[in-house]
């Protein structure tokens, strides 16, 4: 058995439809009418423990949902949910004792404590013994260079610092499993690498398990190793990241800068996918054709004058997904 069984889940809310005009109005005051939003549409993924799982997917694609299902906030209304051999939403207690939670943009700090007494406060909430309790905080605050604002209040930390704080509490009592919700969301690059660090470091000394949810493309690069994707409640894409990446990427790119606008080619393994002027993004595949000769047909019949190599990133397979599934829906 996985870690994590979610089998055939979904999750439909009862919308109320509010009436346009003012009869309708008032008569809805009486009866109202409602549709069903499906949120989650029959999903279906097993984690194993100690994985490192983007769940990523455009907005308003059911990731939050499953998430708050997961962490047994909300109830499936069909299908079945376990986190070890736990039914979250049947017992949400013993669930929050072995998972940590973090959401981006919410805070499970209190604003008037220091940061060494909010970790004495999730000390007593947790039931942490002293022993781990140490070690613990002596491990995160070392490792996510807390130092310097440890007894400093939590509201005059930058937003930098209470992402790491949020983290370290999430993680305090030795969670089974972490659930981060958009963890580098508005951070520099410093404090987003320190905080993919960091993540990486826990997994490996600890085998925590990890679902990240995330619009950050090196977020995933950098932590996971598994994607599952979703879109409009359902599972696109469940497998690894390199193979998510052989399967999508859509080759090799090569950017010209040329010295004019006249441009010649003519080989049907090379595609001009941007024409920007004397600026062309040309695609190939590296099996039909290589790096060498590709430089070669476009020199010999152009005057260049910069020459850049790309591989497709994730972002662009991604992105190309989200556009042609949108794209999809409307037509
Ligand atoms: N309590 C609710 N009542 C009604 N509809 C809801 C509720 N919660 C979520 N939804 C709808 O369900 C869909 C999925 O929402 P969800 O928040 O899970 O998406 P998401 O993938 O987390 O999006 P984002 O990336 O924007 O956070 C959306 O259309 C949302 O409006």
């Amino acid at each position: 058995m996985a870690f994590i069984e979610v089998d055939q889940v979904s999750k439909h809310f009862q919308v109320h439809t509010k009436a346009k005009g003012m009869w309708p109005a008032l008569k809805s005051l009486v009866k109202r009418d409602y549709t069903t939003k499906k949120a989650v549409q029959d999903i279906s993924f097993h984690i194993e423990r100690g994985e490192l799982v983007a769940y990523i997917g455009p907005n308003g694609a059911g990731k939050s949902t499953t998430i708050k299902m997961l962490s047994g906030i909300l109830q499936p209304t069909s299908g079945t949910i376990q986190v070890g051999d736990i039914v979250p939403y049947q017992d949400r207690k013993q669930n929050a004792m072995r998972m940590g939670v973090v959401f981006g943009q919410r805070s499970q700090l209190y604003w008037d404590l220091a940061m060494e007494d909010t970790f004495d406060l999730y000390k007593h909430m947790y039931k942490i013994e002293e022993q781990q309790f140490k070690r613990n905080v002596e491990f995160y605050v070392e490792l996510l260079q807390m130092q310097e604002f440890l007894t400093r209040p939590v509201r005059q930390l930058s937003l930098g610092q209470k992402m790491r704080a949020n983290l370290a509490v999430a993680l305090l009592h030795d969670p089974d499993v972490v659930y981060l919700d958009e963890p580098t969301i508005g951070l520099d690059i410093i404090a987003k690498s320190r905080i993919r660090q960091f993540v990486k470091e826990v997994n490996k000394e600890k085998q925590t398990t990890l679902m990240l949810t995330t619009h950050d493309m090196d977020d995933i690069e950098q932590i996971c190793n598994r994607i599952i994707m979703i879109d409009q409640g359902q599972v696109l894409y469940d497998g690894s990241l390199s193979a998510f990446k052989e399967s999508y990427a859509g080759g090799h790119f090569i950017r010209i800068e040329l010295e004019s606008d006249s441009f010649w080619l003519e080989d049907e393994r090379l595609t001009v996918v941007k024409d920007e002027g004397p600026l062309k993004t040309i695609q190939f595949q590296k099996k039909q054709i290589a790096v060498p000769e590709v430089i070669q047909i476009l020199t010999a019949h152009n005057r260049v004058k910069d020459i850049q190599m790309r591989e497709t990133s994730i972002e662009d397979i991604v992105k190309d997904m989200y556009e042609s599934r949108s794209t999809a829906s409307e037509g």
